[in-house]
């Protein structure tokens, strides 16, 4: 007996091992250039290392293998691009063919998860999130949203004047996390009152992308497994509650539930509904109009993940509002992180910028129409994300129905992922002083210059990010305040060049200022 199942267990070993180095051998077979790593898990390796992030291996990669090439990583393959032309090719052209993002197996998938989130959904259940969440981030919704983001600046420039008394240099980067995660854990989770360097989910969502967890790696690993032992090793997390999402889902459900409540009690006190205080209330307000028409539409509509419902669930609530926090707490500080950096090597454009927010903002509170004329301020926002597309992970898609793109066919299954870091950086399309800071050269509107799919730090087509106006809002309303009092000064802890690490984005390690007080 134990030698029949011995036999068995070796005979299914060598058939999974065979398959493993027949996927690995994938881009060889087609032709396609692009490093091999090792056999069965590919470059996989590469993931694991922190020190190095994801999207700068892959602009190394791009040095050597041209444009356009392809890895793997275990079973998945990965076709990477960084041509204008097949950018807007694959997320606007044929956006049909390539409506899935690139994601991990171990996450789940997307047609089953109750509290699947926009994020991660696709088909015609990505299309209903989206069309009852877009609402959420207008600018009538953004607008009332203006004062909760402005308490929170002042809030973390009252953490910022006690650390700097005696002129002692801080490090931006946390300084910018504590503050992201107070508007969001403010108005996506329910948090009535400032947790600033006193938040405990702040540790498990740092560690999240930074890639440095258990559970980031475990989530890597679980990446090369194949099917089967995928779904163990999920079954392990979901059971020790170990999953970052978990424990975030747990503390929005449990936010979601006592509004609801509350709600229930104000109709039966006969209290008028006010006006909506965060993304929980315009949640619970949502409907979506026109959801019916996409069941028409969409061909890969399938009759067992309909959702006809005009509202989202709790359940769904609670899917949009973690992945908000998590799409939008780090990405934004980083941005904040890397355009400081940048105004402090800069002296000339930080004074330019200090001189507009004077003029603009003489008020001691800014309002959102005020935020609205800081339009030099929007050019260093665009020129930092050019240069540190810091969120670029996400700027993939995953191949649905078997196309070409170019010359190249590519098969339902493969991924495809931007080299964002190559394009934002390519001298043919931004010239020969592509790698220098210059907010100027955006100064004249984007469309003159930019070729289409040549600028995506927020994706691109109908997936580009939902929260960029949210984001620019948020460091709008920060650096105005900062820079009216202080102006950053690079000191003897400062890293030159910054120092990138990272897996889900791309940050510095650290970013220590001087805030010199302006007199
Ligand atoms: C500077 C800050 C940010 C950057 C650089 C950034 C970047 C990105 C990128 C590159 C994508 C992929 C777009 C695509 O596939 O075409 C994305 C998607 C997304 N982002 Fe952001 N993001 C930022 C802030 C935010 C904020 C503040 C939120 C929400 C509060 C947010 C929520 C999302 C969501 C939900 C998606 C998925 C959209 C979909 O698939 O329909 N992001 N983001």
């Amino acid at each position: 007996m134990v030698f029949f199942l011995f036999h068995w267990f070796i005979i299914g070993f060598v058939a999974v091992f065979s398959y493993y180095l027949w996927q690995w051998t994938y881009w060889v077979r087609r032709g396609v250039p692009g490093p091999l790593g090792y056999p069965v898990i590919g470059t996989f390796l590469n993931s694991l290392d922190h020190s190095f992030p994801g999207p700068l291996q892959v602009k190394e990669w791009t040095k050597t293998y041209g444009s356009t090439f392809g890895f793997t990583e275990g079973l998945m393959k990965t076709l990477v691009i960084s041509d204008p032309e097949l950018v807007d090719e694959v997320f606007v052209k044929q956006y049909d063919n390539f409506y899935g993002r690139k994601r991990n197996p171990i996450s789940g998938d997307s047609e089953k998860e109750k509290r699947t989130n926009i994020f991660s959904a696709q088909g015609f259940r990505w299309k209903r999130l989206r069309t009852i969440s877009s609402p959420t981030f207008s600018n009538n919704s953004l607008r009332k949203l203006n004062s909760t983001v402005e308490e929170c600046a002042l809030e973390i420039i009252k953490h910022i004047e006690e650390k700097t008394t005696g002129g002692a240099q801080i490090d931006m980067l946390r300084f910018y996390q504590e503050f992201t995660l107070d508007v969001i854990g403010r108005i996506s989770m329910g948090q009535s009152e400032s947790l600033m360097f006193n938040n405990p989910i702040f540790p498990i969502v740092s560690k999240l992308f930074q890639g440095s967890g258990y559970y980031s790696r475990l989530m890597l690993i679980g990446g090369v497994l194949p099917l089967f032992l995928v779904e163990v090793v999920r079954q392990i997390v979901r059971k020790l509650k170990m999953g970052t999402f978990g424990k975030i889902n747990g503390i929005t459900l449990e936010a979601v539930q006592k509004r609801i409540k509350q709600r229930e009690e104000d109709e039966k006190a006969g209290v008028e509904p006010g006006e909506p205080e965060d993304f929980i209330d315009l949640f619970l307000d949502a409907k979506a109009e026109d959801v019916e028409h996409f069941e028409e539409d969409n061909g890969d509509f399938k009759k067992s993940t309909s959702y006809t419902n005009r509202q989202l669930t709790v359940d769904e609530i609670v899917g949009q509002c973690t992945v908000f926090l998590l799409a939008g707490f780090d990405t934004t500080a980083l941005s904040l992180s890397y355009s400081t950096y940048l105004l402090a090597m800069h002296p000339e454009v930080q004074t330019k910028l200090q001189e507009e927010v004077d003029r603009e903002c003489p008020d001691s509170g800014i309002t959102f129409d005020q935020l609205s004329k800081l339009k030099y301020l929007e050019c260093v926002m665009k020129e930092t994300l050019r240069l540190y597309p810091l969120g670029t992970f996400a700027n993939s898609r995953k191949c649905m129905r078997t196309t070409r793109i170019g010359d190249i066919e590519v098969e339902a299954g493969t991924m495809v992922q931007v080299d964002t870091w190559t394009l934002q950086t390519n001298p043919k399309i931004w010239g020969e002083d592509a790698e220098e800071f210059k907010p100027e050269r955006w100064e004249k509107g984007d469309e003159h210059f930019i070729q289409k799919g040549a600028y995506i730090p927020f994706g691109l087509g109908p997936r580009q990010c939902i929260g960029m106006r949210l984001a620019y809002m948020e460091e709008k309303m920060l650096l105005a305040h900062i820079l009216r009092r202080y102006t950053f000064e690079t000191g003897t802890k400062t890293e030159i060049p910054l120092r990138l690490i990272g897996a889900t984005t791309t940050q510095p390690a650290s970013v220590w200022m001087h805030l010199t007080p302006r007199i």
